[in-house]
């Protein structure tokens, strides 16, 4: 019976090895990006993010962060271009966040914590499916979007008016019709590398696709994802006031920039 993993001091990050050795792997999530030691390339296509809000399902509290999920049965919110090839489908997006707002972001930047990461996650149509895809080495595709403190983000408050239903660990509700475009920054530059899942299994499998521009976010927006808790009903009541992994080494790999 595997222990809950999570990101308290008893199970957290430094701990996640002894139940998944991978976690000390040679392409490990996330990392620290130095812009000026990342590579231009120009070969890199422009990335091409096609999404149906008809295919919206569902918000989900997961213990660990909430994700809305998509339907992912045809290609009909996809990623293409960028550092891929072919057609990866959107599965679900999620968030990472601090106890306060000086930290919560995966990535950072030259050091820079932000304060919270949109994690838009897509995977490889060459497998059946996100089961087949998510432990193969080009099975998942990405896009993570840095959340800094400013102006409060229209675009987020629908998910943040859901989240009061989704407050236990495994509590569902409906959420449909939702463009996850809404929540780009107006510039897709971006830097990319071959990295893993940022939480447990730590699968090998992801294109990291981080853009350069972030989007903002208010103080007492970001306050809200804090308000979830990572219990289920019936047990301790422990508040979701962290989730996010920090950098990993980088062990030799490159980042390329699809910008100057
Ligand atoms: N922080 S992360 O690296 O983006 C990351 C980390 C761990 C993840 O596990 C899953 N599983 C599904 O989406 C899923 C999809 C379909 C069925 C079951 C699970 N997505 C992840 C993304
Ligand atoms: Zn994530």
């Amino acid at each position: 019976m595997s222990h809950c993993w999570g990101y308290g001091p008893k199970h957290g990050p430094a701990e996640w090895h002894r139940e998944f050795p991978i976690a000390n792997g040679n392409r490990q999530s996330p990392i620290d990006i130095v812009p000026s030691q990342a590579h231009h390339d120009p070969a890199l296509k422009p990335l091409s993010l096609q999404y149906d809000p008809k295919t919206t399902i569902d918000i989900l509290n997961n213990g660990h962060s909430f994700q809305v999920d998509f339907a992912d049965g045809t290609d009909s919110s996809t990623l293409k271009g960028g550092p891929v090839s072919g057609t990866y489908r959107l599965r679900q997006f999620h968030f990472h966040w601090g106890a306060n707002d000086h930290k919560g972001s995966e990535h950072t930047v030259a050091g820079k914590k932000y304060a919270s990461e949109l994690h838009l996650v897509h995977w490889n149509t060459k497998y059946p499916s996100f089961a087949e895809a998510v432990t193969k080495p080009d099975g998942l595709a990405v896009v993570g979007v840095f959340l800094k403190i400013g102006a409060p983000n229209n675009h987020l408050q629908r998910i943040l008016d859901a989240l009061s239903a989704i407050k236990l660990k495994n509590n569902q509700t409906a959420f449909s019709n939702f463009d996850p475009k809404i929540l780009l920054p107006g510039s897709l530059d971006f830097w990319t590398y071959d990295g893993s899942l940022t939480t447990p299994p730590l699968y090998e499998s992801v294109t990291w696709i981080v853009l350069k521009e972030p989007i903002t976010v208010s103080s007492s927006q970001i306050a809200h994802f804090r308000s979830l808790h990572s219990n289920a009903e019936g047990e301790p009541s422990c508040c979701m006031v962290e989730n996010f992994r920090p950098p990993q080494p980088l062990k030799g790999r490159v980042v390329r920039a699809s910008f100057k």
